[in-house]
C-alpha cells in the first residue's frame, strides 16, 4: 500500500451526499474532512473579513469569487500538508481547480450523480449543527431528540438555501461550473462517478475504491 499522502476531492450537486459520505470516509480511514462550504458559515459567524464579503454572495445565492474561495482553503490545506486529505465542495470551478492543481496531483475524484428529484427532497429534510457543521436528515439520519444535535444537545438550523427555490436555482449554477472540472478530472483519468438515489448503496463502491489508496483505520467496512 502506498505511504504517499492521499489527496482526494468530493464532487456532486448539493444535497448529493458529498459531506455525509466525506464523514464516513474520514471516520474509517482517519483522513481530513475539508469543507469549503463550512468554512465559509464558520467565517460569517465569526464575522470575519472573509465572511462579511462571503455573505454578501451567498444571500443572493452567488458563488463567492474564485480568488476568496480559492485563498482560504489554500490556507486550510497548508496547515494539513502531513496529513491525508479529502476535500468538499473545493473546487466549483475551473479556475479554483486550476489553483489546486499549482499545488498538488490529486489521486482520486469521487463524483456522485444523484437525480434531481432526490436532491430536491434530501435538502428540503436537511437540519445543520452549524458549529461543527455535523449534518442530518429527518428521514434518513434524525437526532435522536428532535431540533437537537445529539452530541452538544444546541439547537439545529435549516439552511436558508435549502429551501425549494434557492435549490432549483444552486442546482442549476452547479451543472454549468462543475462541467469543465469534470471534464479535466476525467481526461487525467482520476475521476470515479458513482451513482443512486441511496447514500448507503453507493458506499461500499465508494470504500472499496478508497482502500485501494489507503488503509482503513478499523478493519471492518463501516455500514
Ligand atoms: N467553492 C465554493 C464552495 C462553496 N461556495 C459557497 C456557495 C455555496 O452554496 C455555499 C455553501 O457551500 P456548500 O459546499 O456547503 O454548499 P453547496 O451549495 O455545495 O451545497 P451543499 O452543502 O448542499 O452541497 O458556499 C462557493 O462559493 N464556492
Ligand atoms: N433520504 C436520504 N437522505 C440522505 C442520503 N444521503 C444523505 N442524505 C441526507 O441528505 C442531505 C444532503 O446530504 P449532504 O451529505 O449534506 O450532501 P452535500 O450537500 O452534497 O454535502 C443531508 O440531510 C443528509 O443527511 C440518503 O441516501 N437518503
Amino acid at each position: 500500500m502506498a505511504s504517499k499522502l492521499l489527496r482526494a476531492v468530493v464532487l456532486g450537486p448539493p444535497g448529493s451526499g458529498k459531506g455525509t459520505v466525506c464523514q464516513r470516509i474520514a471516520e474509517s480511514f482517519g483522513l481530513q474532512h475539508l469543507s469549503s462550504g463550512h468554512f465559509l458559515r464558520e467565517n460569517i459567524r465569526a464575522k470575519s473579513e472573509v465572511g462579511v464579503l462571503a455573505k454578501q454572495y451567498l444571500e443572493q445565492g452567488l458563488l463567492v469569487p474564485d480568488h476568496v474561495i480559492t485563498s482560504v482553503m489554500m490556507m486550510e490545506l497548508e496547515k494539513k500538508q502531513s496529513q491525508h486529505w479529502l476535500l468538499d465542495g473545493f473546487p466549483r470551478t475551473l479556475v479554483q481547480a486550476e489553483a489546486l492543481d499549482r499545488i498538488c496531483d490529486l489521486d482520486l475524484v469521487i463524483n456522485l450523480n444523484i437525480p434531481f428529484e432526490t436532491l430536491k427532497d434530501r435538502l428540503s429534510a436537511r437540519w445543520i449543527h452549524p458549529a461543527s457543521g455535523r449534518v442530518y436528515n429527518m428521514e434518513f439520519n434524525p437526532p435522536d431528540v428532535h431540533g437537537i444535535d445529539d452530541i452538544t444537545g444546541e439547537p439545529l438550523i435549516q439552511r436558508e438555501d435549502d429551501k425549494p427555490d434557492a435549490v432549483a436555482v444552486r442546482l442549476r449554477k452547479y451543472k454549468e461550473a462543475a462541467k469543465p472540472v469534470i471534464e479535466l478530472y476525467k481526461s487525467r483519468g482520476v475521476l470515479h462517478s458513482f451513482s443512486g438515489t441511496e447514500t448507503n448503496k453507493i458506499w461500499p463502491y465508494v470504500y472499496t475504491l478508497v482502500s485501494s489508496k489507503v488503509r482503513p483505520v478499523h478493519s471492518k467496512e463501516a455500514n
